[in-house]
């Protein structure tokens, strides 16, 4: 079979006409992308890995202490095989923490994205993650800005739909494999938010199902940005741009005893934006294939499709 591979993009230049061709047939393609030269400042991610691991390194006695109750794991830690792919049989093999946006309390879309908490036992964390929130955000606003390009939008039209976006931070651990474990470090799903920016996936083991069903390795270098597509922009782009099933699959035997860490900032519109498809996406061959819907409404449904929203009654 050809091989197939997700091409490796340069950031520098968001404007450019090569990089928004490229950047556009990547994602028709794969629905993924791979940006080496990102611009967000790799002695921050340093700082952002260490301290990852410091946090994942505490007892679970502590961690568990920075459980929200309720926060259907929105800000906080979410312990080992909480979270569920959609409609698969076993738990996912992870624990992750989420850092949201810093919003006024005042704002009127506080009561749609609460307050962060931080952990006291890790220094630094609150100034780092902080700092890299907002260079993950400046690092996906001008991935929007060669989107809308591609589109042919005008470069800024993201700019008010995610202004103040519900976006998310996640530290990810997938602990080492003890052999027994049931399940996979991250079944098979798609990503719930408008684009996906990813760091961490040098370490092996995450993948994209192409259209003909195989599923393709992504392997990109160290450092570089993996970036995808997520339900909310597929919707909004009547599917033009797909967005991808992925999944992380279980280390062999000799990377097993081995964590892997990941972080992924999945960048969200702002809770009252109404997803409906742009009229540059539909036509008579190509009607709307889904009805419009409030982000903050779609985000509730599949966070209960995933286990982290209790069900009717229960919440
Ligand atoms: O850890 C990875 O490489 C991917 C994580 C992922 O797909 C997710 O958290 O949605
Ligand atoms: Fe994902």
């Amino acid at each position: 079979m050809a091989s197939s591979h997700v091409p490796l993009l340069s950031l520098r230049d968001p404007d450019s006409p090569a990089f928004v061709d490229a950047l556009g047939a990547s994602f028709r393609r794969f629905g993924f992308a791979m940006i080496g030269d990102h611009g967000i400042d790799p002695a921050l991610i340093a700082q952002g890995w260490a301290l990852s691991r410091a946090f994942f390194a505490l007892p679970d006695d502590v961690k568990q202490r920075y459980i929200v109750q309720g926060g259907a794991g929105q800000r906080g830690y979410t312990p080992f095989a909480t979270e569920i792919a959609k409609g698969a049989q076993a738990h996912d093999l992870k624990e992750f923490w989420h850092i949201g946006r810093d919003l006024d309390p005042a704002s009127p879309l506080a009561s749609s994205m609460p307050p962060n908490i931080w952990p006291r036992e890790c220094e630094g964390f609150r100034t780092c993650f902080t700092s890299l929130f907002a260079a993950f955000d400046r690092a996906g606003a001008n991935i929007l800005r060669a989107i809308a390009r591609h589109l042919g939008l005008a470069p800024d039209w993201f700019e008010d739909p995610i202004r103040n976006g519900n976006s998310i931070l996640r530290l990810l651990h997938y602990p080492p494999l003890d052999g027994a474990s049931n399940g996979m470090r991250a079944g098979a799903h798609e990503d719930i938010n408008l684009i996906t920016l990813l760091l961490g996936a040098e370490e092996a083991g995450l993948q994209l199902r192409e259209r003909n069903g195989d599923w393709l390795a992504i392997d990109p270098p160290l450092g570089a940005l993996v970036v995808n597509i997520g339900d909310m922009l597929q919707r909004l782009t009547n599917h033009v741009l797909p967005s991808t099933t992925h999944r992380v699959v279980n280390p062999p035997a000799e990377r097993s005893g081995i964590s892997r860490y990941s972080m992924p900032f999945f960048l969200h519109l702002r809770p009252d934006f109404v997803i409906e498809p742009l009229a540059q996406c539909v036509d008579t061959a190509h009607p709307p294939r889904d009805p419009a819907i409030r982000a903050q409404d779609y985000l509730h449904e599949r966070l209960r499709e995933i286990g982290l929203v209790a069900h009717e009654g229960a919440a």
